[in-house]
């Protein structure tokens, strides 16, 4: 395998470059009879797609996607879905410069170290465009989960370099492009955002993501433990460099009679755990946050070497995301949504017949604390009642 594909029983290969003619993916494993339409798939494309705003990239792309196969009748069929998307408004000319050296911090050193031979218009495969097919093929995944258990998966920007957006409300993090969940900050961040464009410099970030509905019993006890393969996911995403389950960092001062989460007939008492024990689902809120590096393409003057060794000063220009975070958010609901997708089917195939006579401890009592990553153990709001009901709990 070449590490293109994610999950082993709803399997997704992603392909494409930047700067070619089209990126796309072949999603695997989806179960037939899902009602499936562009419409289902776009929503979610439109939340990441660039030059929303002034503080993204401003290459311009529809991100219009086409499903070429999988669908017949309006409903999945069972058979692989391929999703595609044209590249519109590639400017491969703003990367003549940087053909011949390396961006510090960039893939480019490595590519060319392991290949030989790169596409550098654009950063190709290594760039954040083919994000853009992962959120594509985790908008199936994620009407499926809602429509069979009412899993709920979203996400906030909780940090934007030094700033702290601390969880107010899920209605707010669709009415600013920071995907803030306090719209009172929105412009303070704007402000600190127009700064540090001027300057040419870049900041990186931290996403929130929850899954809410989660049912107990997704997993996989050793290697393919749940949160090891959130952590797959989440740092297979481009700038990722850290995640936290639950508490996460946050539980090395923790003491024993903080961290573990106490059980009462009527929920668990704290979710440090953050909805996961022993690499399986607890049926508490699924909770992730992840760490996105600055971006590296900046305009600033940065010392690197050329293919021949030679040191070079590399500045880059072109159309790049100040804070490659901005739009990091549906990114990573989108690679939660791939893993819990596959670990259903996974937990069905193997466990559809177990029966357990202890009763389902609930996710959650009332309103609990707030844990280390600010968020919050909310109920579901009125606002994703958009979706259709699920067919069972
Ligand atoms: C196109 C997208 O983001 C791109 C990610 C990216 C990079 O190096 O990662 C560099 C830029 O590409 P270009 O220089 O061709 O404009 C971004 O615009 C996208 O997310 O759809």
């Amino acid at each position: 395998m070449s590490g293109n594909t994610l999950g082993k029983l709803f399997c997704v290969t992603s392909f494409g470059e930047s700067h070619g003619p089209a990126i796309g993916c072949v999603v695997d494993g989806c179960p037939p009879g899902m009602e499936l339409s562009t419409e289902d798939i776009q929503r979610d494309l439109d939340r990441r797609k660039p030059g929303t705003s002034r503080h993204v990239t401003q290459r311009r792309e529809s991100d219009t996607v086409e499903i070429l196969s999988g669908v017949f009748e309006g409903k999945t069929t069972g058979t692989p879905i391929a999703l595609l998307i044209r590249n519109e408004d590639q400017r491969s000319k703003d990367y003549g410069k940087i053909m011949d050296s390396f961006r510090p911090g960039h893939a480019d050193y490595v590519y060319w170290q392991k290949y030989g031979i790169r596409d550098y218009r654009g950063g190709g495969r290594s760039s954040a465009r083919e994000t853009a097919v992962r959120v594509a093929a985790a908008a199936i995944a994620r009407k499926w989960l809602f429509e069979k258990y009412g899993v709920i998966i979203r996400g906030f920007m909780s940090q934007l370099g030094p700033v702290d957006i601390p969880f107010k409300q899920w209605g707010m993090v669709h009415q600013n492009p920071f995907f803030a969940a306090d719209a009172s900050l929105v412009p303070h961040l704007e402000e600190f955002m127009d700064k540090l464009r001027k300057s040419g410099e870049s900041v990186g970030a931290k996403i929130s993501i929850v899954a809410e509905g989660v049912p107990v019993g997704w997993g996989e006890p050793v290697y393919d433990r749940l949160d090891a393969e959130i952590a797959y996911a989440m740092m297979s995403i481009n700038a990722v460099k850290g995640v936290e389950i639950g508490a996460g960092f946050a539980s090395v001062a923790q003491k024993g009679t903080e961290h573990s989460d106490e059980i009462t007939p009527e929920g668990f008492l704290s979710n440090n755990a953050g909805g996961i024990l022993g690499g399986i689902s607890t049926g508490q809120d699924i909770i992730v946050n992840i760490a996105v590096k600055p971006t590296s393409s900046i305009r600033l003057g940065r010392r690197s070497v050329d293919k021949s060794g030679k040191p070079v000063i590399v500045e880059t220009h072109g159309r790049h995301d100040p804070c490659v975070g901005i739009r990091a958010t549906p990114i990573a609901e989108a690679m939660l949504a791939l893993v819990l997708m596959d670990h259903a089917l996974r937990h069905r195939a193997q466990n559809a017949d177990v029966v357990c006579a202890t009763p389902k401890i609930p996710g959650k009592i009332g309103k609990q604390e707030s844990i280390s990553s600010g968020i919050p153990n909310v109920k579901v709001e009125p606002e994703f009642a958009e979706n259709p009901e699920p067919d069972e709990a």
